[in-house]
């Protein structure tokens, strides 16, 4: 068993943009620059957004929090994404999701010029990738791209099994995988709560991708011998023993899974490390014109 190690890879991607950006400064050109939209005061939240605006700061990106509170009204919220939209200073920007019920994040998202959506959260972008054009990729997907890419994992002719399908991460990440091209070119098969029998799909994969948000819910016996794990669950579990009162646990159960895998994610230090710089990469991207 081999570990896909999302924190060495971002540390090495980190000093990547590190040197992107003094590039940028030698040559005189405008430092990249992300804007984060972080609404109410939801804990896990505020740990992915600090996150953020941390990795900024250490590769030399600028960044601006824009905080409100959760009774925020929508037109507030949508009158500060078009104040980003038409800011020419930010490249890129982000609404950190989930949102306040009262808010409708579809619109929210739909006002975010498609340009500066650096989440890949607007259909246009959405659309573009899945015809294989030139777009934002969604940070989670666009990280576990680079994660296979970097570990140099076959892709081509390989059974995907994606456990989950939200317009975040099972959904693109599916697409992703289908596409003509590397990593992807493989033969996706997307489940959900509806699936019927859930461990008959996964036991046939090769690569498994697990998008759940419940805790060590793949184990062992749904799995093949040499199974690729990408293990996207971030949950939070009771642990008295832990400095914090939780600990955070995968939607795989690892230890189980590692009897049977030939390379896994672990929780935390795995993908959730790559979605943190993929936006980053997003953003430089956006500073230097390479997508619209
Ligand atoms: N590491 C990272 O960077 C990130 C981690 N996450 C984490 O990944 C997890 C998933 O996030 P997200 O996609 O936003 O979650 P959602 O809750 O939006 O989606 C979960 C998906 O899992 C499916 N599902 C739920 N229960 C089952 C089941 N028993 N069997 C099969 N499928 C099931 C749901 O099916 P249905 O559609 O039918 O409801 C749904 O499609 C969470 O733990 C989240 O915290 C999220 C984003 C980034
Ligand atoms: N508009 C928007 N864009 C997002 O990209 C977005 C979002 N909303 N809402 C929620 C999900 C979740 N997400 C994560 C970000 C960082 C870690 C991360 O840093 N994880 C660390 C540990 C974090 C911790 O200690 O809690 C790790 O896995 O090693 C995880 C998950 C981004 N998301």
């Amino acid at each position: 068993m081999n570990i896909l190690d999302g924190k060495i890879l971002a540390a090495k991607i980190r000093e990547e943009l590190a040197a992107a950006v003094e590039e940028i400064k030698a040559e005189g050109g405008k430092i990249p620059h992300l804007a984060a939209v972080l609404v109410g005061e939801d804990p896990a939240s505020q740990v992915y957004v600090r996150n953020k605006v941390r990795s900024c700061e250490k590769i030399g990106f600028k960044s601006t929090l824009i905080r409100r509170p959760a009774d925020v009204s929508e037109d507030e919220l949508l009158g500060i994404v078009e104040e980003l939209n038409q800011d020419e200073d930010i490249d890129g920007f982000i609404v950190q999701l989930p949102l306040p019920e009262h808010i409708d994040e579809n619109r929210v998202t739909l006002a975010i010029q498609p340009g500066k959506d650096v989440d890949g959260f607007h259909p246009v972008n959405f659309g573009r990738m899945a015809q294989g054009l030139p777009a934002y990729i969604p940070a989670t997907p666009n990280g576990i791209l680079e994660m296979l890419k970097r570990y140099e994992i076959e892709t081509a002719g390989k059974e995907v099994v994606v456990v989950g399908r939200s317009n975040i991460v099972g959904m693109p990440m599916g697409i992703l995988m289908a596409l003509k091209a590397y990593p992807g070119n493989a033969t996706v098969t997307i489940c959900h709560s509806r699936t019927r029998d859930l461990a008959e799909h996964t036991r046939r994969a090769d690569i498994v991708i697990a998008a759940i948000g419940r805790p060590n819910f793949i184990t062992a016996d749904m799995l093949k011998e040499g199974v690729v794990i990408v293990d996207v669950g971030i949950n939070r579990v009771d642990d008295e023993d832990a400095p914090r009162g939780y600990r955070l646990v995968g939607d795989v159960d690892f230890d189980s899974a590692a009897t049977k895998a030939s390379w896994i994610t672990p929780v935390p230090g795995g993908v959730g490390q790559l979605t943190v710089v993929s936006l980053l990469m997003n953003t430089l991207k956006a500073s230097r014109g390479e997508v619209y």
